[in-house]
This record gives structure tokens, sequence and C-alpha cells, in this order.
């Protein structure tokens, strides 16, 4: 015999639905056990439900925090926590609903309920909500609101499954059925199916007894007379299912008895059960399974709150057709209502709109709790999982002199003040801050590049080549190696590099008559910059003829040479960005979003995370991401921590590139800085030195387990470990955004100013000095070699073998030292990779932090530091000549001539500043050469 009583309730004809939903009901298996064993066969929510089912889990945090990343508002993230689960929700009642031939296994939601006064947008969205949950055995509730009954006639006339939700009054609720009967009428008329429209019309109980008995307890308050207040009395809690069983009796006028809906049926419309909702008793004093027992019959669903499943399975006593006993007594106890001056069409009104506005409150309550959540999941994503050693309360004093000397909102207000005194430089400083809120200001021109992205699509160019150093290249480079090359667009090629040997390859591989030529330069007189863009430009011409301005493409900011110059050729487009931004703080200006439009990326996309970030980076308080990060790293770099090494799984390690022109240029300066270690071959963990803080980018939804093992032991030996998670990579330009702010921040604890170059101009000048020398002479002046050995050519030592030579440069390495690779040269696979095992070689053997710098690339991002910062680098430079030669229109050096001088002038320009070189000068192929180094360093260094 079945004893379950919620089970036996199907006996009777009614279906036990559920008046609860949320995402670990699901993943619990609650919600499957309580279809297995209880026979439910049905779910409904409101947006009370979801507030508490929001409130009450983290698991829809992940979510949550994807959703914001990718630009979500707070609507649309409720909008895809609830679809989520009611699609959920559906799939597991879809036997049911099968089972019983699209009869049962419905799963509800509910319309914002702001829309319950509008007709129009309640059927547009009800149509949008239901084709997105996209189930048959979904039903979109709409509420029997003036406004809210002829559109539930149109959405079942277009095969909208709908659930007419707070339903109190009798008259309503005829007016319901009447715009069911239509819709279906109306369907059958357009020659569509009926059979699979299901609508069920939400009566609402409870609510009634608790706004009835409310007024008959304000009568007894001025009653005294006995007999008077015991007919008071006997009334109380019974209007709610007096007013039930009436409108059940309606129901079966209609549905079971009327001709009207006979005919129908026999078409094969369904009936339009009739669901008790609010059916969880309010009033301790009377029974928790009331409203349940006397409202059994065919039918009819009960939705149950959760704590009414518990009461009515433990001790429910199911009877048939309660719904149907006591017809009498509830006409009776309606009237008694009446005569007692309590109306019943105020009442029921009322409580109508009383409902639209308690759920609209959820629903803003809602929304409220997923902006919280939003906010506190990102903010802790920003270092979820950060380890930071014994340095917390060291980091924790610098925010909190940060915040009392007011740093954040003085930053956002521009006062130059936070890092100088001196006031001069101060209105420099307050020249250089336009990037704080650049993502708003470029969003003005998001029409403009995105029809600029649509020409370019059209014009069908294969490739993209930039020309550009350092800020000015650095970020396009990043965003299509991280985000790919889309077959749609052109592909990126970036060309930062005076080497003749590498031109030639690119011009080798280009088809100019294909290619898009963009030449960005802040500055405009960049000397790669111009000197390349010279050279391709003719090389335009050449196959172009008076149309190669068409292929080009300017970026630099107003009234530079370079401006005169693509004007003079006719560009295409020239870009003007606004002047109040540096190179490395470009990326998100003109100087990265030009390029980005151009290889095809959704731009909304990459700025939508952007302006999220930048109201978390104006929050003063120890939250803000950026001034966390910022004086994290300048207070590691106090405690001696300096080496900033990045160990970043492949899908973001392009960003490395970005990130270690910022941090170097930026903060090496007066003999302090951060010293970025980026693309370092991994080694054994306990090989890292105790100068290091590490940091990562975890993506947090395909983690790297290599990447993840190592940081791990990193973190057990107790190095500090700094950890962002990132939930897509459309957060990176949100992230580009915070480390700005960070390394603003660290300038500021470092006691630099973070915007200005100050050494980069001292290898210029040498370069500069020996070009004109070269022009006035026929003569470049090379360092004086000290020795040669087999392929190579050593100065900068009193040595005279290679040996001795790296052994006294090694020496000279002071203590928490580090290595500079930095190599004039072809940067081909084959170099790349024996410049890789070198740069392994040492740092596994010496134990040193090591950076590979690629001249004259390098020059615009590590450079400033080399000279510029603490005096703890000792550098081997490697100067492969080139195998080929360009010359530089108008200009009488050649492109090898310039690129050894750019390789002599910053030589010089290190020992003028102290710094242990060796100069090691290839006199053969570069390949042999290197192999020759490796080797030597195999038996040198231990
Ligand atoms: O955009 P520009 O003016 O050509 O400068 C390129 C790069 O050269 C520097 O000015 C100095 O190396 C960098 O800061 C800058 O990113
Ligand atoms: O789906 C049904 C209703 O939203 C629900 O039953 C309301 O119940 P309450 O009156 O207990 O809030």
């Amino acid at each position: 015999m079945m004893t379950n009583p919620l089970r036996q309730l199907a006996l009777f004809g009614q279906s036990f639905w559920l008046d609860y939903l949320s995402r670990s009901l699901i993943t619990s298996g609650e919600l499957a056990r309580l279809i297995e064993d209880d026979g439910l066969s049905g779910v409904t929510s409101n947006p009370t439900i979801f507030d508490k089912a929001i409130a009450s889990t983290e698991e829809y945090d992940e979510e949550i925090g994807e959703l914001a990343a990718r630009g979500f508002s707070d609507e649309a993230i409720f909008e895809e926590l609830a679809v989520h689960d009611v699609q959920k929700a559906c799939d597991l009642l879809w036997l049911v609903y099968e089972a019983s031939q699209g009869q049962d296994g419905f799963v509800s939601l509910e319309l914002p309920p702001a829309l319950a006064d509008d007709t129009e947008r309640t059927i547009a969205e009800a149509r949008r909500l239901f084709a997105k949950i996209d189930r048959p055995n979904a039903m979109i509730k709409v509420p029997g609101t003036p406004a809210g009954i002829p559109a539930i006639e149109q959405l079942i006339a277009d095969g909208v499954n709908v659930n007419v939700t707070l339903l109190f009054a009798l008259d309503t609720y005829e007016r319901v059925m009447e715009a069911y009967l239509r819709g279906i009428e109306r369907r059958l008329a357009a020659g569509q199916a009926v059979d699979r429209i299901a609508s069920v019309a939400s009566f609402f109980v409870s609510r009634v007894d608790t706004a009835v008995d409310q007024r008959l307890d304000a009568l007894l308050a001025t009653v005294t007379d006995a007999e008077e207040r015991a007919r008071i009395e006997s009334l109380k809690g019974k209007a709610a299912i007096a007013n039930a069983k009436l409108a059940y009796q309606r129901f079966k006028r209609v549905f079971l008895q009327g001709e009207r809906f006979a005919r129908l049926r026999e078409r094969g419309a369904q009936i339009q059960r009739i669901l008790w909702a609010s059916t969880s008793t309010k009033n301790p004093a009377y029974s928790d399974v009331m409203y349940v027992e006397h409202l059994i019959g065919p039918y009819t669903i009960q939705t149950m709150a959760p704590v009414t499943v518990e009461a009515y399975r433990d001790h429910g006593k199911p009877r048939a057709n309660t719904v149907e006993e006591g017809l009498d007594e509830a006409e009776r106890v309606l009237a008694a209502l009446g005569q007692l001056g309590i109306s019943y069409q105020e009442i029921t009104q009322k409580l109508q709109r009383e409902g639209v506005e308690l759920f609209q409150a959820s629903y803003e309550s809602v929304l409220r709790r997923i902006a919280e959540r939003r906010r506190s999941i990102i903010t802790t994503s920003e270092r979820l999982g950060s380890e930071l050693a014994r340095y917390g309360s060291d980091i924790e004093r610098t925010i909190d002199a940060l915040l009392a000397a007011n740093t954040v909102e003085r930053i956002w207000q521009r006062d130059a003040s936070v890092w100088t005194d001196d006031t001069k430089r101060q209105r420099t400083i307050s020249q250089r801050l336009g990037w704080l809120s650049i993502a708003d200001e470029m969003r003005r021109h998001l029409q403009e590049l995105e029809s600029f992205q649509q020409e370019i699509r059209e014009r069908r160019f294969t490739h993209l080549l930039l020309l550009g150093m350092g800020g000015s290249s650095l970020a396009p480079e990043v965003f299509q190696r991280v985000f790919g090359h889309d077959a749609e667009h052109p592909e990126l090629q970036v060309l930062d590099t005076t080497n003749p040997d590498t031109i030639r390859r690119h011009r080798e591989r280009l088809d100019p008559t294909r290619t898009l030529l963009l030449v960005s330069s802040k500055s405009g007189t960049t000397l790669e910059t111009m000197s390349l863009a010279a050279y391709w430009f003719a090389e335009l011409e050449r196959e172009l003829g008076d149309r190669a301005g068409q292929h080009l493409v300017v970026i630099t900011d107003p009234g530079t040479p370079l401006e005169d110059w693509a004007r003079s050729r006719q560009a295409w487009r020239i870009f003007l960005n606004p002047p109040d931004i540096g190179g490395r703080y470009s990326a998100l200006s003109f100087f990265g979003l030009v390029p980005a439009a151009a290889i095809g990326l959704p731009l909304a996309a990459l700025l939508d995370p952007v302006s999220a970030m930048a109201e978390r980076l104006r929050r003063s308080t120890p939250e803000n991401p950026g001034l966390w990060l910022g004086a994290t790293l300048g207070t590691l770099a106090q405690l001696g921590r300096d080496k900033v090494t990045f160990v970043l799984e492949p899908a973001v390690a392009p960003l490395a590139d970005w990130l270690e022109q910022l941090i170097a240029e930026s903060t090496g300066k007066q003999a302090t800085g951060l010293i970025p270690v980026v693309h370092e071959p991994h080694l054994a963990p306990e090989h890292y030195s105790n100068d290091r803080v590490f940091v990562t980018l975890d993506l947090a939804l395909q983690p790297h387990t290599p990447t993840e093992a190592l940081l791990k032991a990193i973190e057990t030996l107790g190095h500090p470990v700094i950890r962002t998670r990132f939930w897509n990579l459309w957060e990176l330009g949100a992230e580009m955004l915070r480390w700005e702010f960070a390394i603003a921040v660290a300038g500021k604890v470092l006691g630099i100013d973070p915007f200005d170059e100050p050494d980069v101009q001292a290898s210029k000048d040498r370069t500069a000095r020996l070009l004109a020398h070269y022009q006035q002479t026929g003569e470049l002046v090379r360092p004086p070699a000290a020795f040669s050995e087999g392929s190579l050519s050593v100065g900068g030592t009193e040595a005279s073998d290679l040996r001795s030579a790296l052994t006294d440069l090694i020496g000279r390495i002071p203590p928490a030292g580090y290595l500079g690779l930095l190599a004039f040269i072809d940067p081909t696979p084959d170099t790349l990779e024996l410049l890789h095992a070198i740069r392994q070689l040492l740092a596994e053997r010496l134990r040193i932090p090591t950076i590979l710098g690629i001249g004259p690339r390098y020059l615009h991002s590590t450079g400033q530091l080399f000279k510029g910062g603490p005096n703890t680098g000792a550098f081997i430079q490697l100067v492969s000549e080139p195998a080929n030669d360009l010359p530089v229109p108008g200009q009488r050096y050649s492109f090898r001539t310039m690129f050894l001088a750019q390789a002599y002038g910053d030589y010089e320009a290190l020992v003028s500043r102290g710094r242990p070189v060796l100069q090691i000068s290839f006199r053969r192929d570069a390949l042999e050469a290197l192999e020759q180094l490796e080797q030597a360093l195999v038996v040198t260094v231990h």
C-alpha cells in the first residue's frame, strides 16, 4: 500500500509541485529525489524564491563572476542564473512531461514584476524568455492584472505556456479563463495545434486569510458583545479556503461542464488547471497542512513550499475531493464577511497590488544581492589564493598609509603631488594621467572604430603590419597572440627592429597589395618607427603607386611630425590619440584599440570589463584591486623581493611582454624599481632565490596543471605568490588597467615618478652621436674588442679568453642581482631557441633571475631599468652583425649601421652607468656563435 501522503495526492487527481527552486536543489540531487520518491511533477518559482536561493548558497558565485566579467548587467545576470536553473529543472522533469503527454511536468519562471502594468512588454518579454529557456515544459508566469490578462490571451495564441499568477478574486479568475479560451480559439482558427499548449491559473490561498484575519482582529478590538465576538472569531482562517473552493466551482463550470470548452477539448485543447499557490500556513495557530488538506480535487495542482512538503509528507491525510466539501459554508463565510463590512473586492484587489509590489521588492533585492556578490567575487578573485607569506602585515601598513593620504582619490583627481613635490614635474605628470578614464573616452569612438573594422573586413587585407616600438606595439601584439587570428580579418605582425635581416624576411613574406601598414608612435619621432615607415611606404608606393596612401593608417598624438608625414602621404586613416597618455599606459587608447579593431576583436567585449574595473579602482578601501596590487609589489620590493617573476599559463603568457615594459620603464629609475622577469624557463622550485615575488593569472575555467603544480611548490617554500583569477580572456583589458593603476601606486610607494623614462635617452643620445659621426666620416665607431675566440669577438673585459671573461662577469653580479642577456640579433625560431637554452643554463646554474632582451626592442621596454634601476644587474650584450643591408630612405646610413649603432650606443650607456657588461660580437653565423657561447657557459658556470 502506498503510504507517502504526497504520492497519494495523484490518486485523487491532484498534482504535487514544489514552490521552490535553487541551484543546490538541483546539484544536490534533491529535486531528482523528490520526483522519484514523492511523485513531484512540477516546480514554481518567483522572485522571492530566487532571492532566497541566491542568498543561501555560494553555488551561483562562479557563474556570477563569469557573467560579470563578460560585462553582463545585474538584471542580465539574474536572468541567466534563473534560466539556467529552470532549464535544469525542466530537464529533470522531462520524463514526467513525456509520460503525461504534455499535461504535467512543468517549471515556471516569473516575469520581472515591473512589467505587470504593461501588456506589450509582458508579451514581448514572455515570448523572449520562453524561447530562451527553450523547453516545451517551461511556463512563463504572467500576473492576472488588468494589463496581464490581454497578454495571456496573446501568449496562449502564440503558443507560450502560461502560469497566471497573483489570482485572488473570483471575477478576475473568470476573465483569466476567458483569456485562455480565446487564446486557444485563436490558435485553432489559425489552424495551429493546441494539444501541447499548457496553462495553469495560480490562485493564491493563505494570503487571503492573512489579510482577512487582520481585518477581523481589527474588528474584534472594537467589539465587546460575546456573541458577536464568537461570530467574528469563527470566521478567522476560513476565507482563503472558502474563496478557493468557490474558484474551483467556477473552474468546473467552464472546463468540466461548459460546452464551449468541450468543443475545444475535442480538438485537443488542454484544461487550464487550477493551481493552489501560497499554501504554506502563515498563522502558526493553524494546522500546517490545512490549505493542502481542504483543496484536493481533480485537475488541481498543489504547489508547496519545502516546509509544507515536509509537513504533508509527515502527517498529511489525503482524502478525495475535499475541495468540493462544504460549499454552502464557503458561500456563507464570504457573505458573512461582507456583512461585517469587509469588502471582498477591496481585499482581493489590494492583495494583487501588494503581491506585485512584494515581488518587485524581492526582485530588487535579488539584483542588489547579485551586485554585492559580483563585487565581492571579483574583488576576491583578483587576489584569490594569493599567498603573501610573512609579508601580510607590512603590506597592510602600506595600504593603510596610502589610504590615510587619500592616494586613491588624489590619483583620480589627477593630483600629481601624489608622486612629487616639484611643481614643474607635477605639471608634466598631470599631462600623463589620461589613461585613467580612457575606456569612457574610447566608448565615444566605438562607432568610428567599428565602421573602421567593417571596412577593413571588406577590403580583405591578409596582413596588418604594425611599425611601432614599446608601448606603441606591445599591447596590439598581446591582443593578437592571446585572441588568435580570425580568418575574416588581417593577421597582425609587429615589426619593431632595425635589423635588416628581419625586415627583409617580413618583406619577402608580405604582399603589399594585401597588406595594411599601421605606423604607431606617440611622439611621432621615434627613430626606428620613422625609419621603418619610410622604408615600407616606399615599398607600398613601388607596388601601388598613387594608391599607397590607401594602405596606410597612422596613430599618433596631435601635431607630431608623423601626423604631417601621414597627411602628406594621404594616409587612409589618421587616429589622433589623446595626448595625455604615455606610451606604456596607452593599451586601451587608439594605440591598442585601432589594431584590435583591425584584427576583428569585438571592442565592446574588451571595454565592458574595463569600465567595471575602473569603478573598482575608484574605491578608497583596501579592496581596491589596483591599490592592493601596487602596495603589495612596492612593499615587497622594499623588503628585498623586487624580482617580479611572472609564471603564466600559455593562454595568457603573451601579456607578460606588455607588463614587462609597464613595470620596468615605469619603476626602474633613481636606483630603485621592480625588476620584471618574464618568459623565464621554469626552474626546480628550490632554485628560486629569495629576492622574488611570483605573479600568476589563473584562467578559472581551464586550469593549467603544470603551472599550478610549480606555483604550489613555490608557495610551500615560502615565496610570496600573487594570484589573479581570470574568468575569461575578455578580462584582459581590465587587467591591463588594473596593472597601470597598480604601477602608479607602486611608483608612489617607491618614491619615483612612474610616468617618465629619463634614462632611455642615454642610449638614444649615444646612438645619435655614433650615427652623426658615421655620416661625417663614413666610419661607425665600435667599442674595442679585448680578444677574439672562434666565432666570437669579446669586449668590455680585462680577460683574454672567453671562460675567464665569463667568470669575471659572473663574479661581478652583486648579491640579489640578476643577469640580463641583451641580444641584438635576428630573432628567428632557431636563434630564440638557443637564447632560451642559454638563459636556462644561466638561471639554473647561477640560481639568479635572468632577463632576455632582444635589441633594439628592449631599449623601449627594459632598457630604462637596466640603466636607471637598482645597480644589481650584470649584462651580456650579444651583437650579431646582420648578413644583409637595406637603405633607410632619406638617410645617409643604412638599417645595418643604425642597428649596430643602437647596440653600441646602449653598450656605452650601460658602461657609463657602471653596469658590468660583457660585449660579445658574432663574427660569423649567429647559430654557430650561440652554440659556441653555450658550450663555453656549460664548462664555465657551475
Ligand atoms: O610611441 P613612441 O613615441 O614612438 O614611443 C615608443 C616607445 O618609446 C619610449 O618612449 C621610450 O622607450 C617608450 O616609452 C614608448 O613606448
Ligand atoms: O508560485 C506561487 C507563488 O508565487 C507562491 O506560492 C507564493 O506563496 P507565498 O504567499 O507563501 O509567498
